[in-house]
Formats: C-alpha cells, sequence, structure tokens
C-alpha cells in the first residue's frame, strides 16, 4: 500500500518519498509512515533512511487541515491524532538508524517539525521555502515540539522564524546550521541524499542507545506534558474548526 509513500532500497537505504501534492499530515498518512517504518526495522540489510517527496513544490505542507475540519470529526478524534503525530515523532528521534530529510521543496507546519524530528537534514537551494506559519493559522505547537525543533534549529533563528512565521530559503538555513548542505536542483540533491545517507552503516543497537539517549527529554515532555496540552487544546481547535 503506497497511497501516501512509496518505499524503495538503494542499497543498505531505504528511500521514503512522500506522494501526493502536499503531503499533508492525516490518519491515513501517519499509517503508511508507520507500516513502512516497520517495513525497515524488519530488513536487517537497511541502515539508514531518505525521506523526501515527489511534488513538483512541496516537500511536506504540514498537518492536513481540511481533514482536521471534517464535520464528523469530535475532539476526541482530534485529541487521537495529534497524540499520534506524537508517536511518530517519538519513533523518528529514537528509530534505530539515521533519517536524513532530503527537502526538495516547500516544508511548512508539522512538516518542518518533522524535518527537525529527523536526524539530518538536505535541501536544494533552486525553489521551496521553509516555515513555522503556526503564528498564522492558529495551530499551537505541542510542548514537545519545542525541543524537537530545538535539536535542529538555534534558538534565535527558530524565534524569529516562529514569532513571524517569515519564509526562509535554502541558504539561510545553511548560514544557520539547520541543513547540513543544500543542492542547486533536485537530480543533486538525490544524488547528495543518498551518499550521504549510505556514509551511515553502523549497528541499529547502538544508534538505538544514543538516540534514545540524546532525544530522552523530549521523550520526557511527550509522556507528561502533550497528554494534557492534547486535551485541553483539541476542543479548542474543534470549536475553531467547526464555526470556519
Ligand atoms: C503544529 C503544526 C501545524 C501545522 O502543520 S498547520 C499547517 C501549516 N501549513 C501551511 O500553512 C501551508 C499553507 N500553504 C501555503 O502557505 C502555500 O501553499 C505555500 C506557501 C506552501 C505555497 O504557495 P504557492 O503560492 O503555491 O508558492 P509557490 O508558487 O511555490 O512559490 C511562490 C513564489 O515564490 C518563489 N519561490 C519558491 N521558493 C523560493 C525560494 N526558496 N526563494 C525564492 N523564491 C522562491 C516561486 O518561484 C514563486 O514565484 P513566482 O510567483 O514568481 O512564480
Amino acid at each position: 500500500m503506497t497511497r501516501f509513500i512509496a518505499i524503495k532500497t538503494e542499497e543498505s537505504t531505504a528511500v521514503l518519498t512522500m506522494n501526493t501534492p502536499e503531503n499533508r499530515h492525516n490518519p491515513e498518512f501517519l499509517a503508511e509512515f508507520n507500516q513502512h517504518l516497520d517495513q525497515i526495522e524488519a530488513d536487517k540489510n537497511i541502515k539508514s533512511v531518505v525521506l523526501t517527496s515527489n511534488s513538483e513544490k512541496n516537500w511536506s505542507l504540514g498537518i492536513d487541515l481540511e481533514w482536521m475540519a471534517n464535520t464528523s470529526n469530535t475532539p476526541e478524534t482530534i485529541a487521537g491524532f495529534m497524540s499520534d503525530v506524537t508517536a511518530l515523532l517519538k519513533r523518528i528521534i529514537t528509530f534505530p538508524m539515521p533519517i536524513i530529510a532530503a527537502l526538495n521543496g516547500h516544508t511548512f507546519g508539522n512538516g518542518a517539525v518533522l524535518a527537525c524530528a529527523c536526524d539530518f537534514r538536505l535541501m536544494k537551494s533552486d525553489k521551496g521555502f521553509f516555515c513555522f506559519p503556526e503564528v498564522d493559522v492558529m495551530v499551537p505547537f505541542l510542548p514537545s515540539m519545542f525541543p524537537i525543533i530545538n535539536k535542529a534549529i538555534p534558538q534565535a533563528f527558530f524565534n524569529r522564524l516562529a514569532m513571524s512565521g517569515m519564509r526562509v530559503g535554502a541558504q539561510e538555513l545553511l548560514d544557520n546550521k539547520v541543513v547540513e548542505a543544500i543542492f542547486a536542483d533536485e537530480a543533486q540533491l538525490q544524488a547528495g541524499a543518498l551518499g550521504f545517507a549510505q556514509q551511515f552503516n553502523k549497528n541499529r543497537w547502538i544508534y538505538a542507545q544514543n538516540k534514545t539517549q540524546m532525544n530522552k527529554q523530549i521523550v520526557l515532555t511527550m509522556e507528561t506534558e502533550d497528554p494534557i496540552f492534547i486535551d485541553n487544546i483539541s476542543k479548542l481547535l474543534w470549536k475553531n474548526l467547526q464555526q470556519k
């Protein structure tokens, strides 16, 4: 099943290609992402993962607000979905191998959080903005999203992005050490991401140990703060979305 995300293997690297126009996050997207991670964990030959998109414009535009506003949703459905978002992010930050985000288009909202959860980011520089539009779309970050973002983005730069909702391109991300490298176009990015990923061929156990330790404060925040926040915010979000 590859409606939302395709999977292929290039030597020891699994390439996950998000394949809808905006790569929005909804329950089906999350379920398929988890199935692919199960498949990768089951294949002992895989040592690294590249996460990219086949959309001409977008890497991922974040939460599927259209799905969220569906009238059949209840506050409980929204809360369940947000918990599932957290669970996927937790899986990524503790996954037993490096995950490399190959950003080949606009990366917005929870798409940007997903990119930050990955271990490394590479981006193409011809087109594509990176942006946290939460201040404009009135969807707050979950508590654990701040430390996820902070592991990828220096605090002062994130502060500027989050307060303004401004869009930045690849060069500014490179200048602020958010991405490891930038590439002139799509072909160079994809080749670069694969080459970058294939340098990682260590034992899964040690990656799991180190990632779990390195990110344990994030996991603690997910377990202690996110559930209460999600419970409160899902009621508010549901009310706002139903009134639109
Ligand atoms: C906690 C979590 C919360 C959430 O997840 S909430 C959901 C958050 N998601 C969103 O809010 C996403 C909403 N979507 C959008 O805002 C728009 O959907 C986009 C901005 C992503 C795309 O808009 P478009 O108008 O389709 O953009 P373009 O046509 O791709 O680009 C506009 C112009 O900008 C140029 N451009 C693109 N990338 C760059 C760059 N890196 N540097 C300089 N210019 C760039 C293009 O070429 C074009 O220009 P030219 O209008 O002249 O054709």
